[in-house]
């Protein structure tokens, strides 16, 4: 497995051989040891699927307060997504900057989503699912977000923003008060 690491602290692409072969293909999922950094010392506890059926839906931008902040790896199974941080962490040089990483069923790409970063994504395509492996359980009482449409956040989604929950659209945007994310 391969980290190439992008311009905002511990947000990371990982990148996976994919050996084929006349029946397929094969490639590593996930590895506890080669992802040990990625990790510090946390371990994966839940795994969640989604289904997207329509392309420029839009879900995110989430997070979970701490302490169950978690790390996130995002990884598509089918179609394409364009998939989102978002750094909301008080005193980052990065704070309110994001970035961006297509994923589609054909690379074996992981978006590595840390801590104090908010996570999104657009699909591109039918019937786009998405796995995420996650270092905390689902815990609805810190679950938050911010508003993927927010104009401060600018995020360039390539699609129009489509079949927003309705909670997504009625998550906070990003103003003069929000001080940001503390561990
Ligand atoms: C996230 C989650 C949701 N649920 C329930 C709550 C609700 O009834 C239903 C759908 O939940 P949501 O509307 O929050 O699903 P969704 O908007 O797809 O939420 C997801 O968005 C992306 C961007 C992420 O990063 C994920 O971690 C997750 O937050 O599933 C669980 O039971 N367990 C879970 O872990």
């Amino acid at each position: 497995m391969k980290i190439e690491s992008t311009p905002i602290a511990d947000v990371v692409v990982v990148r996976t051989e994919r050996r084929g072969d006349g029946r397929g293909a094969f490639s590593r999922f996930f590895c506890e040891e080669e992802l040990a950094d990625l990790l510090g010392g946390r371990r994966i506890v839940q795994i969640n699927h989604s289904v997207t059926r329509a392309p420029g839906t839009v879900r995110g931008m989430h997070f979970q307060h701490a302490p169950h902040a978690e790390t996130k790896f995002v990884r598509c199974l089918r179609g394409r997504a364009w998939d989102v941080a978002l750094d909301l962490r008080a005193g980052s040089p990065t704070f309110l900057k994001w970035r961006a990483h297509e994923l589609d069923a054909e690379q074996a790409d992981m978006l590595v989503i840390p801590p104090g970063c908010a996570h999104g994504f657009q699909a591109l395509e039918p019937d786009t699912e998405l796995l995420y492996l996650h270092t905390a359980a689902y815990a609805p009482q810190a679950e938050d977000g911010v508003d993927a449409a927010d104009p401060h956040l600018a995020i360039a989604w390539p699609l129009p923003l489509a079949h927003r929950s309705p909670r997504d659209i009625a998550l906070r945007r990003v103003d003069r008060d929000f001080k940001g994310l503390v561990p």
